[in-house]
């Protein structure tokens, strides 16, 4: 082949409409650049949460369940409060704290993002600040007939608040995907019964988040997938396949089943103050879902 038949790199980029930068007149050292974020008025409105979201970082996560941890990839949003005098947060402070906390290992346990949102009203010269975290949870699922074993995953999210009047608050939840087997198909049909994906989500908080023991994902997840006509597998073999598919056809749920008996359970934990249960069945002889949604708050 024929070399050095193209103009060089810097030549091409011209050839391609690039232009040198102009001599600006504008300051290049920080210490001289306007703080427009810090310039102190009145702007009207203090401001409830303003921050950056959609940000993907790994993270740390624990669990009750094989793998007892596991870097996962979190999408954060990182909020603070807003005085009415300011007119800006100074936003790079956000991910520069987050920097910070994942090089000492950013294990997302209620403790670490109490003490993230602390730091970050501390930081960012505030009096409240929020994190928002959702991240995929892998744990070791296996078959129920042969034992094999493979990796199933559910969404979860943790949300925390802070702010100096009123001090911290959570809420935490799963996104889990089971099987229902539809009670009324079963009932009028003279074989099989229709059945679906479902998914259940559960919205929580806790008395005492920071003391809690058992690992409250374990705990969620056990709630809906217990709950439903079968869990699902990553792995099934003849044997399994069976046991899942006649388990399914005892068990049979609409979503007004599966919201109340997770429900159920949520009620007799007696760590968990209060919960939403949400269920969206992905009807399989319909384009539409079916959903139910329960709220309940313990006195
Ligand atoms: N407040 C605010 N900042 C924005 C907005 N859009 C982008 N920015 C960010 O402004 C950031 C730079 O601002 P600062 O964090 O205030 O930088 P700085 O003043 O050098 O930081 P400090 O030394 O910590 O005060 C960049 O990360 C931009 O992404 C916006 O709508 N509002």
């Amino acid at each position: 082949m024929e070399t050095n038949i193209f103009p060089n790199k810097q030549e091409r980029h011209k050839r391609f409409g690039s232009v040198p930068p102009v001599k600006g007149d504008k300051p290049l050292n920080k210490e001289d650049m306007t703080d427009l974020q810090n310039t102190p008025n009145d702007f009207l409105f203090a401001i409830d949460s303003v921050g950056i979201s959609n940000v993907k970082h790994p993270l740390i996560i624990e669990s009750d369940y094989k793998p007892s941890q596991q870097t996962t990839v979190g999408t954060f949003s990182l909020t603070t409060g807003l005085h009415q005098m300011s007119k800006g947060i100074n936003m790079s402070r956000l991910t520069e704290l987050l920097q910070e906390y994942y090089l000492e290992g950013f294990n997302v346990t209620f403790d670490r993002l109490y003490s993230f949102t602390k730091d970050l009203v501390e930081r960012m010269e505030q009096s409240s600040a929020q994190i928002a975290v959702q991240f995929p949870w892998f744990f070791d699922r296996t078959s129920p007939s042969l034992q094999k074993s493979g990796l199933a995953h559910a969404e979860a999210f943790m949300n925390v608040n802070y702010d100096h009047d009123n001090g911290f608050s959570h809420e935490v939840g799963i996104t889990v995907a089971v099987t229902t087997l539809c009670p009324c198909s079963k009932e009028i049909s003279e074989y099989s019964a229709h059945n679906q994906r479902g998914y259940v989500t559960i919205k929580a908080k806790f008395y005492n988040p920071i003391e809690l023991k058992p690992d409250w994902k374990v705990t969620l997840l056990e709630a809906a997938e217990t709950n439903a006509s079968s869990m699902l597998y990553p792995i099934l073999k003849r044997p399994d396949e069976k046991a899942v598919t006649e388990r399914a056809y005892e068990n049979p749920r609409f979503v007004e089943d599966m919201v109340r008996l997770v429900a159920a359970d949520l009620y007799e934990n007696e760590d968990i103050k209060s919960f939403t249960v949400e269920c969206r069945n992905e009807e399989s002889i319909h384009m539409h879902d079916a959903i139910a949604r329960l709220t309940y708050t313990k006195e």
